[in-house]
């Protein structure tokens, strides 16, 4: 029978930016945080009120400086794992379309890679499944 969860849910959403060359950005935690220095998805929780989408777009626009269009966003999968005190449900999206130049506004450092090379990085346990998923998804396989 499944656990049944006791602690409060973190609803978080996140984005997988494509440029044209077919590779993921990704930023890095900063120090202070927790699991500072990990590699992840941009994005945060969404806030009582917003939908995901919306919350997706303020995040984006935060953290990088740029701007997205909420139909830009296409839902990719989700994560659904306890995450230290709390459960964690996150939505990662995938966008090929925004205007402006991607800056760490918020993260230690940015970095473009092919989806293949993410399997090297330090990143969230949650975001550990999301790598296939999107190799997948870039190749057609
Ligand atoms: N943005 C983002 N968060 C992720 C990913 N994977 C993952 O486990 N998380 C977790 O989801 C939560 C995101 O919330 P957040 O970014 O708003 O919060 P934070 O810990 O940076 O701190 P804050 O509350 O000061 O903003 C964090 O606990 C983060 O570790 C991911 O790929 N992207």
């Amino acid at each position: 029978m499944a656990k049944a969860v006791t602690q409060a849910s973190l609803f978080v959403v996140a984005v997988a930016l494509i440029d044209q060359a077919g590779r993921v950005l990704v930023q890095q935690r900063p120090a202070g945080k927790q699991m500072a220095g990990l590699w992840e998805f941009p994005g945060g929780k969404v806030e009582a009120g917003e939908t995901p989408e919306a919350a997706l777009v303020r995040e984006i626009a935060e953290e990088l400086g740029i701007t997205v269009a909420e139909g830009a966003l296409r839902p990719l999968t989700f994560a659904s794992e306890p995450l230290a005190d709390r459960h964690l449900l996150l939505l990662l999206y995938r966008c090929r379309d925004w205007t402006g130049e991607p800056q760490a506004l918020d993260a230690a450092a940015l970095a473009w890679h092919a989806p293949s090379a993410l399997h090297r990085l330090a990143m969230p346990p949650a975001d550990k499944p999301f790598i296939a998923i999107l190799e997948r998804a870039l190749t057609g396989a």
